[in-house]
């Protein structure tokens, strides 16, 4: 499915998984005793084909833009107009992911996917802009099939730039007023499940505010038939930065990647690409479990493991942000621990 339209990406082969293992259990330890970490080095060996995984030039990306339901405010409490405000404070450096990638040395770069104002030139900024953001899907699709590749590929030309610089680790992150609303469709579209599950407070719905936004999200899924297509499926209900983000993972896994996966909306975005291409996900790590209601049982049901649960439900990547040392504590214990024989230590138990 939409071979054509992103590059191919491989199954992970396990080849080296034998000899991985091996090498991390020769490492100075008792067998396991670094968990999660021996996991996360495994599967980048695997990924990179190499016993000698290394990580370079780590980054985050953040793609923004609106959606035409936000521009009613019946299911985000805080107006569309913030997801360009938030635009410029991340230009600035003033955002929770800016602190963090300072913080981590991560570089940050910031795509406008389509948000509903017209910036200037500015360094960290890069335009692919498919529209002042998508359509109320209310009324009709969100964007077009035509908008929905664009977007793909344009979210897939953003990763190909960073991977010409080097990176090889690759967190995604999104800014979009009511695009929990697009996240809560696309997982009960995707998953089947009833919307109730998916739906949750986004960025603080009160109670009352929760009963609308489940009453609008159902009048939303009542007015479309029901589909098949990926595509289909995430033109309809997504925003044009969920779509990027869908391409540029399926970029990032085809360039043999690790790619961090942040909370509940870039999740959706991977359900999507996973549904293009299964084995995206082998290329994946999942950064957090969210405190948005849906992402638990989304996680659950993709069958993947959460690193960190820090009742943090933000997006921008922050989650992201907050793996990335992690990850790369678990790449370096693979390059720089000792081994049993290196260091002259008795590998048995007495
Ligand atoms: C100031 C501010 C900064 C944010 N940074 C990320 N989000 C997050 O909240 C939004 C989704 O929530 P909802 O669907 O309820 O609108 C997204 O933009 C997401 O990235 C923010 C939201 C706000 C208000
Ligand atoms: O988990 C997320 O990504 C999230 C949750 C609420 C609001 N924005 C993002």
């Amino acid at each position: 499915m939409n071979t054509t339209l992103m590059p191919p990406v491989a199954p992970l082969s396990r080849k080296l998984a034998g000899a991985l293992q091996e090498k991390i259990d020769q490492k100075t330890k008792p067998p396991g005793s670094l968990g999660r970490l021996e996991q996360i080095a495994l599967q980048a060996g695997l990924i990179q084909q190499t016993l000698q995984p290394e990580v370079r030039h780590p980054a985050i990306i953040v793609f923004a833009g609106d959606h035409g339901i936000a521009a009613e405010g019946l299911v985000n409490p805080y107006p569309q107009a913030v997801t360009a405000q938030m635009v410029y404070n991340f230009l600035n450096g003033g955002a929770a992911i800016n602190v963090f990638c300072k913080q981590q040395q991560l570089a940050l770069k910031i795509v406008d996917a389509g948000v509903n104002h017209i910036f200037g030139p500015h360094p960290l900024l890069t335009d692919h802009k498919i529209a002042m953001g998508t359509h109320n899907y209310l009324h009709g699709p969100a964007m077009s099939l035509d908008q929905c590749k664009l977007a793909m590929k344009a979210g897939a030309t953003a990763v190909l730039a960073l991977h010409q610089e080097g990176c090889n680790l690759i967190g995604f992150g999104e800014m979009g007023i009511g695009n929990t609303s697009s996240a809560t469709l696309l997982m009960s579209c995707f998953t089947g499940r009833p919307l109730e599950d998916c739906i949750g407070s986004g960025t603080g719905c009160n109670t009352q505010q929760l009963i609308q936004k489940t009453g609008i999200l159902q009048q939303a899924l009542a007015h479309h038939p029901p589909m098949q297509d990926p595509l289909q499926i995430l033109a309809t209900y997504g925003g044009f930065e969920i779509a990027m983000i869908c391409g540029a993972i399926q970029q990032a896994a085809a360039l043999r990647m690790l790619v961090v996966i942040d909370g509940f909306i870039v999740t959706t975005a991977l359900l999507a690409a996973a549904h293009m291409q299964p084995a995206v996900t082998d290329y994946c790590v999942f950064a957090h479990c969210s405190s948005e209601k849906g992402h638990q049982a989304l996680l659950q049901h993709m069958e993947v493991q959460p690193l960190l649960m820090l009742d943090m439900r933000l997006g921008e990547g922050t989650g992201a942000a907050m793996a990335m040392p992690v990850i790369q504590n678990a790449i370096a214990f693979m390059q720089h621990m000792a081994s049993f024989s290196s260091a002259h230590i008795s590998n048995r138990q007495h």
